[in-house]
């Protein structure tokens, strides 16, 4: 699709008339955690605008962005966008402002002549910009994705449609075309992300091939919580071969976007603590599983255990074994912390159990609010950083220059060809569910370790997630790290007081980012406490502070 026309005003007035044709839904959106998300119904104008925004930041940056077209976790009936810079990151916090400036502007030609004034020197009438775009399975995802296009087309932009990606698929593409540059677009193909990957993942088994294993289990069962990461999944599976070591059954692999996240999924087994469809049966004692989230950028692992309990390991536990191994291979090469400096970035929900283990195995950890955004600049500041969220979110980037100036001299060593291999198993980008799956088969398949072991590195307090409604979530504040709210103070001298009357108490609220509630985290040594802390943190909610 080419805009033949560089006049403003023309340009401008066909921009109004194409926006009038998407119906005007009376609420002001904003660019919260994951992006702009509510019902897929209410989203096809925010889309058309988002499109014209995605291609000012492309025509005014490095000429790219990436749009994905998702909801991830949450209902069928949701849906969401979210925009992604060239380098593969989340869209710059000054963009997002901008976005909530377009999307809600009540005079769209004034705010593009704002931004034309403010961009004089980009002339983003005329400037050619790239957006790829990619969606989920949702219904309304291919419409939203339409007028998504078109608003790019508008303001004179090429789209490239990836279809049906995951959100760590379209962020590794808009990284690769933010590489290579426009002129070659378009060799980049959806499964230039499955063959990369694959082809990292067999890099690294063929280090260890000669490795005899008594306790890995090279099946892995596999919910794919009815969304698209099971055809990307088959896809690497397929690369795989059959003579694979790891074996991949799918489960919830149906696409028909009614049964997306329907008892299955990883917010559905992170947040319920229950086994997915599919999964009830006994005859999965024992066995390796993990559970993908809508879109693909959250992994569960988990498994049922002699007594048929669900054994879940989180988020904090991939990311605790994945720097924990990082952190082994570097101190078997000698290699200092002053010579590459490693952390593992979470947040308040981390289990205190993982907090403690950390700390006795001396890897550096600090806290971050909830979100990727947040941890990704203090990633950063380090030349191998991990983040991770309990609810499957985690990557772990590394400074590959860095480390490879650090290695030289020792690349003959396996140690180094280890650290190197696994690192680049990951998803540099964004968690992502795919990657971090095979970077940890591969870690577990290197230490011969079950899923049991993995398991029991350490054994986590007892610890859910609670929602609760008020009326104005936005009056409830909280400290940068949002362990403690710094308003309503009342209720957190009351949380203060209440976490002391248990064993190993924890508990926080905060506003949700992505939802119209409160959220709610308690945590005890025993479940029987956890849930009291938490009915006691509810109740004084709902009867004091509901209308607040
Ligand atoms: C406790 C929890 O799971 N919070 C989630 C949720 O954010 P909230 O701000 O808590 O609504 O959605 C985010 C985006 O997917 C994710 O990063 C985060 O971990
Ligand atoms: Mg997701």
């Amino acid at each position: 699709m080419e805009s033949q026309t560089s006049d403003k005003d023309t340009m401008i007035k066909r921009i109004l008339a194409a926006d009038s044709n998407y119906p005007v839904i009376d609420r002001t959106f904003s660019y919260g955690t994951a992006g702009f998300r509510t019902l897929g119904a209410h989203l096809e104008k925010v889309s058309f605008r988002a499109g014209i925004l995605s291609a000012i930041r492309a025509k005014v940056s490095n000429g790219l962005t990436g749009v994905m077209v998702t909801a991830s976790h949450n209902p069928k009936q949701d849906n969401g966008l979210k925009i992604v810079e060239a380098d593969g990151s989340m869209l710059h916090p000054d963009w997002e402002k901008k976005a909530e400036i377009l999307i809600n502007s009540k005079n769209l030609a004034q705010t593009l002549y704002d931004f034309d004034q403010e961009f004089t020197a980009h002339n983003i009438f005329e400037h050619r910009g790239y957006v790829f775009v990619g969606q989920d399975t949702r219904e309304s995802s291919q419409r939203l994705s339409d007028a998504l296009r078109n608003g790019a087309f508008f303001i004179g932009s090429k789209t490239i449609n990836y279809g049906l990606v995951t959100t760590p698929q379209l962020h590794f593409l808009t990284e690769k075309g933010g590489k290579i540059g426009q002129a070659r677009y378009d060799e980049i193909k959806a499964n230039d992300y499955t063959e990369f990957f694959t082809a990292q993942f067999q890099n690294f088994l063929a280090l260890i091939k000669d490795q005899s294993t008594t306790k890995y289990q090279n099946e892995l069962y596999l919910d794919c919580a009815n969304g698209i990461g099971s055809v990307q999944m088959k896809k690497v599976s397929e690369l795989l071969g059959t003579d694979s070591d790891l074996k991949v059954h799918f489960f919830n692999d149906d696409l028909i976007p009614d049964k997306l996240n329907e008892e299955c999924g990883a917010e559905f087994v992170h947040k319920d603590q229950k086994f997915p469809t599919h999964f009830e049966d006994s005859s999965f004692r024992g066995k390796k599983c993990a559970s993908f989230d809508g879109d693909a950028d959250r992994l569960i692992l988990f498994y049922r255990d002699e007594n048929d309990k669900l054994v879940l390991i989180d988020g904090d536990k991939q990311f605790v074994l994945i720097s924990m191994y990082v952190k082994d291979l570097l101190s078997k090469l000698g290699i200092t912390e002053d010579q590459m400096s490693l952390v593992l970035v979470q947040t308040a929900y981390v289990n205190s159990r993982a907090t403690r283990y950390l700390k006795e195995k001396g890897v550096r950890n600090e806290l971050c609010p909830t979100g990727v955004k947040n941890a990704h600049p203090i990633v950063l500041k380090y030349d191998i950083g991990a983040n991770d969220e309990p609810n499957g979110h985690g990557t772990i980037v590394a400074k590959m220059d860095k480390l490879d100036q650090v290695l030289a001299g020792h690349m003959d060593k396996i140690e180094a060809q280890k650290l190197r291999a696994v690192l680049l198993i990951s998803n540099m980008c964004v968690g992502d569910a795919i990657a971090n799956i095979l970077l940890l088969e591969a870690i577990m398949r290197d230490l011969d370790m079950s899923i049991q072991d993995f398991a029991l590195i350490y054994e986590e307090n007892p610890s859910r997630n609670y929602k609760a409604v008020v009326k104005d979530r936005t009056k409830f504040k909280v400290i940068w790290d949002e362990t403690k709210l710094t308003q309503p103070i009342e209720l957190q001298e009351k949380i203060d007081q209440l976490i002391t009357t248990v064993e190993e108490g924890k508990a926080f609220v905060r506003p949700s980012g992505t939802e119209d509630i409160l959220r709610i985290y308690s945590e005890a040594r025993t479940h029987e406490q956890m849930e009291l802390l938490a009915q006691q943190i509810l109740e004084e909610i709902k009867t004091k502070y509901k209308d607040y």
